[in-house]
């Protein structure tokens, strides 16, 4: 067998795609592009970015001379599926197709599979994602929401959450198997979950309308408010989405995604900035402590993740708020790139077989 596979991480993010290469678990490059809400703003629908983001994603291989010729297999993140269990998928034609329509809606982490398989095929080398944001595992009790027929789902952050959450229970002496944690990944959409024994039982859905407001997403909003919104006959249905995710959050209030814009801001004496970013971080800090009931106050640790744990006001906005119910870790950034490419090493291995979606 090879002792030594080359793969290429694909990771597109709604502020950002990520790119990584790795000889088996040693990283040779790893660069990140972000995109302002203008530079996105052209392309009506997230697969329309495709070109766009795969001519970066070549472009940065070049510039590293990184030969095509010598990757063993390309792995992405992946997108809106059907509900699935965590691991790692080859990309099928079933998901290919699921992706390339949005059946399960607009996310940019669609675009990981798809630009995987296109890339993968031309080289005739396998292509996979792992984890995908729809790795569901709530709880039966999670999934009531109030209306009949309108359950909840689980639509986050997985691949960083249990790679972060994997890597705070072993610093805690545990296993991911025996730990409770509360993990908050804090990016361009903003997932809290409650990880209970290694199951994610309950987590708001990062996408549509619930949790914390995030740089580009709504978050939880008042439903009154928002009928009248929907039958004001001012937008579309499509317009109404992209109100939500999208163009809500800091984009709505404060006209950017970038949380550094808005940390200099700030820091210039803008007091709506301020106000705006703290109450983000105290709807963040309201999501934790609601996820410390889920799991009856036993919890090992609070975790801060994502791009936006790097800044350190909002991390301590949040932790003066939570600190009472466990220790605050915080990892900033995110571990998805080796988390990608150690799900496909797995499978190259024969260690495991990919699932098939
Ligand atoms: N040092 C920093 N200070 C404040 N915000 C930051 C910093 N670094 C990144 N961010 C913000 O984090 C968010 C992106 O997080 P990330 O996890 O990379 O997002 P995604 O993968 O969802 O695109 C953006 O709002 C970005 O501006
Ligand atoms: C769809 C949930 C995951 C998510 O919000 O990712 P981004 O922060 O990269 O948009």
């Amino acid at each position: 067998m090879k002792e030594t596979f080359r793969v290429l991480a694909i990771n597109p993010g709604s502020t950002s795609t990520k790119v990584a290469v790795y000889d088996n678990e040693n990283l040779l490059f790893e660069q990140v592009v972000r995109y302002s809400n203008e530079e996105l703003a052209p392309f009506d629908s997230v697969i329309a970015q495709y070109e766009f983001r795969k001519n970066g994603i070549l472009q940065m291989l070049a510039d590293k001379d990184i030969a095509l010729e010598s990757l063993d297999a390309v792995v992405g993140r992946g997108g809106l599926l059907k509900p699935i269990s965590g691991g790692t998928y080859a990309v099928n034609t079933a998901m290919l197709e699921a992706l390339r329509l949005a059946e399960r809606g607009e996310h940019a982490s669609n675009l990981g599979g798809v630009i995987a398989k296109e890339i993968g095929d031309k080289l005739n080398i396998p292509s996979y994602i792992v984890d995908p944001v729809v790795v569901d595992e709530l709880a039966d009790v999670a999934r009531v929401s109030g209306i009949p027929g309108c359950d909840r789902g689980s639509i986050f952050h997985a691949l960083n959450q249990k790679a972060v959450a994997r890597k705070i229970a072993k610093e805690l002496g545990k296993s991911y198997e025996t730990t409770n944690l509360i993990v908050a990944h804090m990016g361009g959409g903003i997932t809290v979950g409650a990880h209970q024994s290694g199951r994610v039982v309950d987590v708001n859905d990062g996408l549509y309308g619930e949790g914390p407001f995030s740089p580009e997403r709504s978050g939880t909003v008042p439903t009154g408010h928002m009928f009248d919104l929907c039958f004001s006959r001012q937008h579309t249905l499509s317009e109404v989405k992209k109100i939500i995710a999208g163009k809500g959050g800091l984009v709505a209030y404060l006209g950017t995604n970038d949380g550094r814009e808005v940390v200099k801001r700030i820091e210039a004496g803008d007091t709506k900035a301020k106000l705006i970013y703290e109450a983000m971080a105290y709807q963040i800090a309201k999501e934790i402590a609601a996820n410390a009931a889920v799991l009856s106050g036993n919890v090992d640790a609070i975790v801060l993740t994502g791009g936006l744990a790097y800044d350190q006001m909002l991390v301590k906005w949040i932790t003066e708020r939570v600190r009472f119910i466990a220790e605050v870790k915080v990892v900033p950034g995110e571990h998805e790139m080796i988390a990608l490419t150690e799900g496909a090493l797995r499978v190259l291995r024969g260690e495991e077989s990919a699932k098939e979606y």
